[in-house]
């Protein structure tokens, strides 16, 4: 594994080669408040990167600048193909089906029939094949995000941006999702960028991580153990474990890798100083 502390890795100029995005010299300001400053980004097709870091250090402005939700000069953000987004909020029409919800996301396919074939298909892929008529509020929360998910599929985004997707989930329901991803992205060999407040989320799923702090990129991990083998015991998951929780100020505790919601339920939130 190896550990790459340098905010501008020294591989960065071969991602940027073949990238999916790449933002330099990033800044964007709120009147005063400088909210990102000269972020530099580089992802590579296929790769799966985490974006952690307190409240308010300016993830979601990242996230969306890279969806193209808030204007960037060409210069600093330069996204390749198509990206989506799916947030913490599954956002679905209540008085629409869950078909329906889908179907929306595909206005650019006339044909009625095609349509209803593509929905059904991206439902089917998040295991939905069965809840196409059904009703947003008949749906669990991890049936709700489900959907969210198959709607950011339809336009085969080559990056997918995740804002805290998982974070209103219960543990195990978590835990099924991140298996989801997985898929999706194994499948779809698409790369995806997400933002998460869990450090053992983006130890589990992602190749690499980065930590922001006060809009800037604070530090690197590159993860390279195999996911089958990221468990939180793992000698090199709990030194990058630690490093995380000690750039994000939080003060460890060791998660019991004989309960597997530990990984999920343990979270570094902002909002406390310590864990
Ligand atoms: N449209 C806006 N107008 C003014 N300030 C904004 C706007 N969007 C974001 N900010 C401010 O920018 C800062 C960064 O916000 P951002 O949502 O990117 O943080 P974050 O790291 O994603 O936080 P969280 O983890 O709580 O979601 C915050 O102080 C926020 O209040």
């Amino acid at each position: 594994m190896a550990h790459l502390t340098d905010p501008h890795p020294a591989n960065g100029a071969d991602r940027a080669a073949g990238h999916v995005a790449r933002v330099r010299g990033h800044h964007r300001s709120f009147g005063d408040v400088h909210v990102l400053r000269a972020i530099d980004l580089d992802i590579a097709p296929g790769e799966f990167v985490a974006l952690l870091g307190r409240s308010g250090c300016g993830k979601s402005t990242l996230l969306r600048s890279l969806a193209a939700l808030d204007p960037s000069p060409d210069e600093e953000v330069d996204v390749r193909g198509r990206s989506a987004v799916a947030f913490q909020e599954p956002r679905l029409l209540p008085w629409r089906s869950v078909h329906d919800n889908v179907a929306l996301a595909l206005l650019n396919t006339p044909e009625r029939k095609q349509r209803a074939r593509l929905a059904r298909e991206r439902l089917e892929e998040v295991g939905l094949g069965e809840k196409l008529d059904a009703w947003p509020l008949q749906l669990s929360g991890g049936q709700a995000q489900r959907v969210s998910l198959a709607r950011a599929l339809v336009p085969d985004p080559s990056l997918l941006l995740l804002d805290e997707p998982f974070s209103a989930l219960d543990a195990l329901t978590r835990i099924e999702m991140h298996q989801l991803v997985i898929e999706l992205w194994r499948r779809r060999q698409m790369a995806v960028l997400l933002v998460t407040h869990d450090v053992d989320e983006a130890l589990l799923l992602a190749d690499r991580l980065h930590v922001m702090d006060g809009g800037r990129m604070a530090r690197t991990w590159e993860i390279e153990l195999p996911r089958s083998e990221r468990n939180p015991a793992h000698p090199d998951i709990a030194g990058v474990r630690a490093e995380i929780l000690e750039v994000l100020g939080v003060r460890p505790t060791p998660p019991n890798p004989n309960r597997a919601t530990d990984r999920a339920t343990e979270r570094a939130t902002d909002s406390r100083g310590a864990a």
